[in-house]
């Protein structure tokens, strides 16, 4: 049976009324509203934010909503009942509406403003005034701060309606992409990956959007024709949504020296950040320039774990801008990403993202987001030749730091010690030619087969064919390298069912999974939603949320398989051109 979590309190919340003396809103306390926001929140328009921390906004309700989904497992953390998530008044909430939530909660939400930089190079044109000073959340706004059992969490709407940093947008999401990011979230936090997290989604029964997209059965590379949507609102939870591009809109201003306040506004953000993210490792009681430092190191290790760790799973983000990488060091921003089902070096699902945003490019697409986020800080170090030294250090050891994390990574996942270069590169190339699934591939290799049979199934073409398939001796290839592995993790010779066999198989278990996020078992279930029929995300969601585990053969059956050849190239299922 469930155990109510909710330690302090002793009960399970199960209204908005008991929710409500949770609430603590620090952040809006403790930085600074934009000066020339209005009081009652309602200026949606699209208009340029000179300064502040953030803009007061008041979301837009979605018309007529529906519960869609939540999140059991952080309904648990939360020590919310599950019941909550029907209620009449946290549906209105968190679909939106905030004009009748109980105090202390707030009937004002909150947006920020970010910079952008893509791959290292700074942006200002991407805001309509080509200033920059228009660029932030266009469709996110923050709801409430509150702490649940001893932890605090910033809860954030997506698609709760325009900001001033809208861009003209309708600050809307459609089902379809709520559905993939509220899916993603969960599913990569039972991977084991940092991320923020997914509360609740609802739908509208009767408001819809024009969004491009893909006709059935299309090849196209980009959407050929515009379909109407369902709107949707997730929720999304996190210590806090501080970005790189955050603290670099902040770091420019400063630089620049655009108003007085500027340098002042950096350091309140950079602390809130330390403050919010880095609490257990930071002193607060040290100097900031110290801090700052003690912030670059920390960051880069996260950093570098969280990069190393989507490799591991098979992630690509698709558009690692400096604005779609969390300070904090988990995921954020579930737009044009997708899971990695043929092995493929420079898998980029996102049709506008390139390659240097690709799979296995993305250690470096991360070091160019730590370069954003070092300068960034900088302005806070002028005058401390010490500290700007040692940042400098700090900033060039990230590939050092990262290859560590890689290494470390294909070790475990390869159930070695130490990594092996030639092992690795071997299988790499062998993982290309064949090529094979990759979350299959790894997870049967768990199993330490006895010889390639059982890799098979993960390969997407049968080098038995007669014919010549095998023109390159692949398999002769495979099965020398299965021997090599088998001696390097030690159980050459060690029979079936030996005491070292199973725990390698059991360690390279936990960090292979066997159920993955394939795209076409999430197109079906968005479409079924989109029809009223939630049952088929609901099942996607325990499947997913259970990424290590055998599951039953039902589940084994429809869920542990490779991908379709007739869904290969299809927009929509292989690519997408964008997320929204
Ligand atoms: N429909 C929309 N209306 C208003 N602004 C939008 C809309 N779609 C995207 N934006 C804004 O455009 C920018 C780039 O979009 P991107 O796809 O990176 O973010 P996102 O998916 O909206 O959100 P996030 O990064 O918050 O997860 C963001 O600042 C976002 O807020
Ligand atoms: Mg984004």
């Amino acid at each position: 049976m469930k155990q109510p979590l909710s330690r302090e309190t002793g009960f399970e919340v199960t209204n908005l009324e008991e929710l409500a003396p949770m609430a603590d809103y620090s952040l809006m306390d403790h930085l600074t509203p934009d000066p020339d926001a209005t009081s009652d929140g309602v200026d949606h328009r699209p208009r340029q934010v000179f300064s502040g921390h953030y803009v007061p906004v008041r979301p837009t309700a979605i018309e007529t909503p529906e519960y869609v989904a939540h999140s059991e497992d952080l309904f648990r953390e939360l020590g919310f009942a599950d019941s909550l998530a029907q209620s009449d008044d946290f549906i209105r909430m968190f679909s939106g509406d905030l004009s009748l939530v109980p105090e202390p909660m707030r009937k004002l939400g909150w947006a920020s403003g970010y910079a952008l930089s893509i791959y290292g190079n700074e942006y200002t044109q991407q805001c309509p005034f080509q200033t920059g000073n228009g660029y932030g959340d266009g469709r996110a706004i923050s709801v409430l701060e509150a702490v649940f059992n001893g932890r605090r969490w910033e809860m954030q709407l997506k698609g709760g309606g325009q900001t001033p940093y809208c861009r003209g947008g309708d600050g809307r999401a459609v089902l379809r992409s709520s559905v993939r990011e509220f899916l993603a979230q969960e599913h990569m936090h039972a991977l084991g990956v940092p991320t923020s997290r997914s509360l609740s989604l609802y739908v509208s029964k009767t408001e819809r959007v024009r969004r491009p997209w893909y006709s059935e059965g299309s090849h196209s590379r980009d959407p050929d024709q515009l379909v109407s949507e369902p709107v949707a609102i997730s929720t999304r939870v996190a210590p806090s949504f501080i970005r790189v591009g955050q603290l670099e809109l902040f770091g420019r201003r400063a630089r620049k020296q655009e108003h007085p306040r500027a340098i002042e506004e950096l350091e309140q953000l950079v602390l809130h950040l330390i403050d919010r993210e880095y609490s257990g490792v930071i002193d607060q009681t040290l100097a900031t320039p110290t801090k700052v430092v003690m912030l670059a190191q920390a960051f880069r290790g996260r950093l570098a774990s969280l990069v190393a760790n989507w490799i591991r799973v098979g992630y690509c983000q698709g558009n690692f801008n400096s604005d779609n990488c969390a300070a904090g060091g988990f995921t954020l921003d579930y737009g044009p990403f997708g899971f990695c089902e043929v092995f493929e070096p420079f898998y980029q699902p996102w049709t506008g993202g390139g390659q240097h945003f690709a799979f296995l490019n993305q250690p470096a697409a991360a070091e160019q987001n730590f370069k954003s986020f070092c300068s960034a800080l900088r302005p806070l170090l002028n005058g401390h030749e010490d500290e700007l030294a040692q940042l400098d250090e700090i900033q060039k050891g990230f590939p050092e730091v990262m290859q560590a994390e890689m290494e470390r990574m294909w070790s475990a996942k390869l159930g070695l010690k130490d990594f092996d270069a030639e092992l690795f590169r071997e299988l790499m190339m062998l993982m290309t030619r064949t090529p094979v699934d990759y979350t299959i591939f790894f997870r049967e290799l768990s199993s330490v087969p006895d010889d390639i049979e059982p890799l098979k199934q993960s390969f997407y073409r049968s080098l038995d064919e007669a014919g010549g398939a095998d023109s390159e001796g692949l398999l002769k290839r495979w099965s020398e390298w299965l021997a090599k592995w088998k001696c390097q993790i030690g159980i050459d010779g060690a029979g079936n069912g030996s005491r070292l066999r199973e725990e390698r198989s059991r360690d390279m278990k936990l960090v292979n999974p066997k159920y993955t996020m394939r795209e076409w078992f999430v197109v079906p279930a968005y479409q079924q939603a989109a029809d009223g029929d939630y049952l088929p995300l609901r099942e996607l969601q325990k499947v997913l949320n259970q990424p290590y585990d055998e599951q039953s053969d039902g589940v084994e059956h429809r869920y542990n398989r490779l991908k379709p050849f007739e869904l290969f190239d299809l927009g929509g299922f292989s690519h997408y051109s964008c997320s929204s």
